[in-house]
């Protein structure tokens, strides 16, 4: 997408989501799960291809006019959180007057409530209250990240897609804004949460999808795959070790290039199970792909 480079930034990614439920996206930096975000908008560069299909009820995001995705799905029914939310505030309203509009453009109340409707979303985003006449200038990233995911609730959209939604926040805010997350999906939403914090993904996640250079590796049930089952591949298996509650122990090595991608598994020159076979890229099949899974540890 950059230049005259073609960058696979996300290959053969598949799944479902369903209401009521959360599904983690995890991965490593660099590993495409923001592109998978932004093409599911419809907000990827002009110059970006996407190929296949992403319903969200009858629409097919992939296919849907920029029309349909403006005034019908982002915001409406697709919530989303951005990685960047400083990026996404205007900078020179405050956030209260953002937060007002939003109120206005996509739940359409009496005028009287637009005030209090724009504080009670703040509220449940952990935005104090006497920020609300600040500008995104003068909050600090946490802040911002609030009102960001403010902004997102505010639609009640039956999609939440929340790209890094605890950066920069201290862990029992990480918390309290995961749960809140959580507790705004309920039964008739589901939210598609992206995240490194694989503490917040235990959390609240029902299944984790793990990503690896543009591919989607694994798919796992979240009690299994943090508790005594574990994860099925051996990349998903390295970032749980990685955790400072666990092992500690780094994955060595780099995640390759995107525009320079073996033609077999990509995770193979940093694997210790990895064979010949390895030269094969392995076909996504039972919810996982790779050719020598980690044995399930309980019978
Ligand atoms: N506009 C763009 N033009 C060219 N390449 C891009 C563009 N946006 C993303 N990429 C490339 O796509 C790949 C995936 O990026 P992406 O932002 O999806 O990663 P990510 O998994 O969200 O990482 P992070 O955890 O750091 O947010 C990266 O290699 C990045 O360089
Ligand atoms: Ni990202």
């Amino acid at each position: 997408m950059r230049g005259d480079t073609f960058v696979r930034a996300v290959t053969d990614a598949s799944f479902d989501l369903r209401l009521g439920e959360c599904l983690a996206l995890v991965g490593e930096s660099g590993c495409g799960k923001s592109v998978l975000a932004s093409a599911l908008l419809g907000l990827l560069p002009g110059n970006a291809e996407t190929a296949g299909s992403a319903h969200l009820g009858d629409t097919d995001l992939m296919t849907a006019g920029e029309n349909v995705l403006a005034r019908s799905v982002r915001g409406r029914r697709i919530g989303l959180v951005p990685q960047s939310p400083a990026a996404h505030l205007t900078p020179v309203r405050t956030v209260r007057s953002q937060l007002e509009e939003t109120v206005r453009e996509l739940t359409g109340p009496p005028r009287a409530e637009v005030r209090a409707a724009a504080e009670r979303a703040a509220e449940r985003a952990a935005f104090p209250a006497d920020h609300l006449d600040r500008h995104p200038h003068e909050l600090s990233g946490g802040l911002a990240q609030r009102a960001a995911t403010a902004l997102a609730l505010i639609g009640d959209a039956p999609l939440l897609l929340a790209d890094e939604p605890t950066t920069g926040l201290d862990r029992d805010l990480v918390e309290r804004t995961v749960d809140e997350l959580k507790r705004h999906t309920g039964d008739s939403r589901a939210l598609l949460m992206i995240t490194h914090d694989l503490a917040a993904a235990e959390r609240i996640a029902d299944r984790v999808a793990v990503m690896y250079a543009g591919r989607i590796v694994e798919i796992a049930d979240a009690g299994d795959f943090f508790g005594a089952r574990g994860p099925r591949h051996p990349y998903a298996g390295r970032l749980l070790d990685a955790l400072p509650e666990r092992e500690f122990t780094p994955i060595p090595g780099m995640p390759p290039e995107l525009t320079a991608l073996p033609d077999g598994c990509a995770f193979a020159a940093r694997c210790t199970r990895a064979t010949e076979r390895c030269d094969r890229l392995p076909a996504f099949e039972n919810s996982v792909a790779c050719h020598h899974t980690l044995e399930v540890q309980r019978a």
